[in-house]
């Protein structure tokens, strides 16, 4: 089921510090559900408000003034939380807002006006009492603080810093916490109350006893059902209660030393909170963003409360006070935003006769396994006494008994070391498993981390992308307004500026590998333990059966070596599914990013387009288009083309249609006619199933083709002799490989003219891959764009060598290239920045 995340506004009523400080109420409720938050630096005298600008509307899900009781908040909020718990749904209740604010009297409250917790709980009671004759419910709580980033039990103060760990089923857990069963609200409202004394509180200048840590109360109910047939449901529901530190900025209070180290950690768990946040809420949207839940044990924590299985409800609040105003817009976006989460909440049922019969499994396995163990001793010995006779076995077994007796003398002896052995074996499994689950761990960690790198990777990427996009949009606009390329060309003035965002995705870039190596490291030492305590057990087992005295003793040991087999197997399979999950996660970013370097390859490709044409490049239809107009009429639209006869042309056209040349207009259009009719080329195309021929005209490269007769074409005997035509050669022909060569040369150098007096000599090589990975554009193929992009580098660099040596057919310098300007000097400066770019887009890649 998908749920929105609630959030609710409470404005808490003036302080008398702050009216003796002369602040004024600026926060409105306006309705249920409105605030008005009005900007006190606002003229007083502009009675008509037309200096508005800082005067801001939010709407929330509940908006509750002064006037708000405890239970009107509690009744609006998060009571209806509770029958979900109860059937096995998650549910998250957090205060959030300024120091000061009122989040404590929010969730806990005082004695006389008790808060969320004790109200919730009171009616979780309650509602267990209700169904107890369907239902064994047993509720416990645990009450805890992160404080700088470290976890403390606030039941159990003692207990030291705990660690948050994930379990099987990808849920957090807080190990060795301490929890507490009782189903009394009195009790529970002492004990939090107790907690709460032990919670981190210090005066700082906006709060006398404020809450320098975030206390999160977890309830968690458990209800067994009693159904007719023998399956039984066990039903879950958590219920974390958040009363948050302070959210106002560091610079925002005259906190110093301490209270600014704490400040910086405050802010880090809650920074990251609103990273959450705002991915979240995002996500659905254009674009799926990464949730980074792992950048503080406060969103470690809240994981499943913000992203996943739980109905969540967030409390923001705000002091009505103008000496606030700035806290308090800010909490307001930061809740305002939150609005737009979406969680997908499921019951955590167990069906518990499934689980039984998973461990009845093991069992008998096990016991399969004692039996076989036991029936192979009792052969191996049967086989060594061989058959014995009557009075042998009399013998036998009086020697037996002396043994016996020999064995439990020795034993008594024995029995310490014997202990010991035992002791180190059990300790070294402990160990065992202990270095596994650490290597989950950082094996976990190491993947996040790799995501991350992902993460920042794509905000360079999209940036990468944005830049290319710009200088194109720039170098097109330069061009078209005539302007003189210097300033671009060297230097990179009207060059956009890198974001700080980008720089610092560069930055995090730079931390997460260095913590990569770092965990690698790590690994490797812990692996290379996990061996010597794998070597230390086995050499231990193998002291065992010489010192072991009774058989019993021996089963027990074998079954305690196999139970701590199928323990260590079990953090195995953990292990790996663990993996498989973090690796899907990985798996998308993976897509996302190669969606990026897609996008930025296309854009490069079309970037290529403009700077070999010179201009904007039409996209495939347009550019069919423009060719199919040749034959109709020199177009204009063409660059290079003839529309005005001014213009130095390196393949000028004729200015009106030649006549005879109509005709060539109607053949384009025909069946099995090729496209490459190409301005200011004259090619006489022959379709060898009609035996049609079609003309047009290409001056300056005379000489690069070969010049055939053809008797019948149709072409203007008045021009002919400067006409050359050019056999274009259907797919199926593959002799004449001369008049392909130099058809394609031809038509290639055709495509591609230059704005200013020739075109860009691309080699004939370069035309055809880029057809060819063009074509493959649609099937996504990244790596053969990569290569496309090194190798559109690479030739648009050598252009100049190719250009002086390009040979015709014959061997003879073609003189169209030969001819051209150097490329240095037309598209030099652009095919330098190109390589730029290419540099840039691999580096990213
Ligand atoms: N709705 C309210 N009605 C009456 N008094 C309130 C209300 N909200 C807060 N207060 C009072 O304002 C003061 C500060 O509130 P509280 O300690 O709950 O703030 P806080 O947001 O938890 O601060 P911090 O983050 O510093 O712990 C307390 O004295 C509290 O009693």
């Amino acid at each position: 089921m998908v749920s929105c995340l609630q959030v609710a506004l409470r404005i808490r009523p003036l302080s008398d510090t702050e009216l003796e400080e002369g602040a004024t109420v600026i926060a409105h409720k306006v309705g249920d559900q409105m605030v008005v938050l009005m900007d006190p630096g606002e003229d007083p005298e502009d009675t008509l408000r037309t200096h508005r600008s800082r005067e801001k509307t939010f709407i929330f899900d509940t908006v509750f003034d002064q006037h708000a009781s405890q239970e009107d908040v509690y009744r609006a909020t998060t009571q209806h939380l509770v029958e979900g718990v109860v059937s096995g749904y998650n549910a998250t209740v957090f205060a959030y807002g300024p120091s000061g604010a009122g989040k404590t009297y929010t969730m806990l409250g005082m004695d006389a006006e008790p808060g969320i917790y004790l109200q919730t709980l009171a009616d979780l009671f309650r509602a267990i009492e209700e169904i107890r004759d369907s239902a064994d419910c047993s509720v416990s709580m645990s009450y805890l603080e992160i404080y700088n980033e470290v976890i403390r039990d606030l039941l159990n103060p003692s207990s030291g810093f705990l660690d948050l760990r994930e379990d099987s089923r990808g849920s957090i857990q807080i190990a060795g916490i301490m929890e507490v069963s009782t189903s009394n609200a009195q009790e529970i409202m002492q004990l939090l109350t107790k907690g709460n004394r032990q919670r981190t509180q210090e005066p700082t200048a906006t709060n006398k006893t404020s809450s320098r840590s975030h206390a999160v109360l977890q309830v968690t109910v458990r209800q067994r059902s009693r159904g007719p047939d023998l399956v039984e449901e066990v039903r879950v529901g958590k219920l974390f209660m958040v009363d948050l530190a302070g959210s106002e900025r560091a610079s925002q209070t005259q906190n110093r030393g301490k209270r600014m180290k704490e400040g910086a950690h405050i802010n880090r768990s809650l920074l990251a909170l609103g990273n959450c946040i705002n991915a979240l809420s995002e996500k659905g949207g254009s674009r799926a963003q990464y949730v980074n839940f792992r950048d503080s044990k406060l969103t470690r924590l809240l994981k499943d409360a913000l992203g996943g299985n739980s109905r969540t409800v967030m409390i923001a609040h705000i002091s009505p006070a103008s000496t606030y105003f700035e806290e308090s817009r800010t909490t307001l976006l930061y809740a305002y935003r939150a609005k737009n989460i979406k969680t997908r909440v499921k019951r955590n049922l167990l069906n518990v006769s499934y689980r039984i019969a998973q461990y009845t499994d093991v069992i008998s396995d096990l016991r399969r396994e004692i039996e076989h163990l036991k029936s192979k001793i009792e052969k191996q010995e049967g086989e060594k006494r061989g058959k014995p006779s009557v009075c042998e076995a009399q013998k036998r077994r009086e020697r037996e008994r002396e043994r016996e007796r020999e064995a439990e003398t020795q034993a008594e002896g024995e029995a310490g070391s014997m202990q010991g052995i035992r002791a180190q074996l059990i300790g070294a499994f402990k160990e065992q498993l202990e270095m596994r689950r650490s290597l989950v761990e950082l094996e976990n960690t190491n993947i996040e981390l790799h995501v991350d790198t992902s993460r920042h990777l794509l905000t360079i990427a999209d940036w990468e992308r944005e830049k290319t996009h710009q200088h194109a949009h720039r170098e097109r606009t330069s061009e078209r307004d005539e302007e003189p390329a210097e300033a671009d060309a060297d230097g990179d003035e009207g060059e956009s500026v890198e974001p700080h965002e980008v720089a610092l995705a560069r930055e995090e870039v730079n931390m997460l590998l260095a913590e990569q190596r770092k965990t690698a490291a790590l690994k490797a030492g812990l692996e290379q333990r996990l061996a010597n305590a794998k070597k230390k057990a086995s050499q231990l087992e193998k002291l065992l059966p010489t010192q072991v005295i009774s058989e019993d003793q021996r089963e027990v040991l074998r079954l305690l070596c196999r139970a701590h087999e199928l323990e260590v197997e079990n953090t195995e399979l953990q292990a790996n599914n663990l993996c498989r999950r973090n690796l899907m996660c990985q798996k998308d970013f993976v897509i996302q990013r190669y969606h990026q370097h897609r996008l930025l390859c296309e854009q490069l490709i079309q970037d290529q387009w403009q700077l070999i044409q010179g201009e904007a490049a039409p996209s495939q239809p347009q550019r069919d288009e423009a060719l199919l107009m040749v034959g109709d009429s020199p177009s204009p639209q063409w660059p290079g083309g003839g529309g005005d006869s001014s213009q130095p042309s390196a393949l000028p056209c004729p200015r009106a249609p030649v006549p005879g040349y109509e005709n060539l207009s109607r053949c384009t259009g025909k069946r099995g006619v090729a496209k490459h009719s190409v301005q200011g080329v004259l090619v006489s195309v022959r379709d060898p199933g009609t035996r049609t021929h079609m003309a047009c005209m290409a001056q300056t490269i005379r000489g690069a083709v070969r010049v055939t007769e053809r008797p019948h074409m149709e072409t203007p005997p008045s021009r002919k002799s400067s006409f050359i035509s050019l056999d274009y050669l259907p797919s199926n022909v593959h002799k004449k490989e001369d008049t392909i060569f130099s058809t394609s040369r031809a038509v290639t150098h055709a495509c591609f003219p230059g704005s200013a007096g020739g075109g860009i000599a691309v080699p004939e090589s370069l035309a055809r891959r880029r057809c060819l990975y063009s074509r493959e554009l649609g099937a996504g193929s990244l790596n053969r764009l990569l290569l496309l992009h090194a190798v559109m580098s690479s030739s648009l660099r050598v252009s100049p060598v190719d250009c002086g040596t390009a040979r015709g057919p014959s061997g003879i310098p073609h003189p169209a290239l030969s001819q051209a300007p150097e490329p240095a000097a037309l598209g030099g400066q652009a095919s330098g920045r190109a390589s730029r770019r290419f540099g840039e887009a691999l580096k990213v890649c």
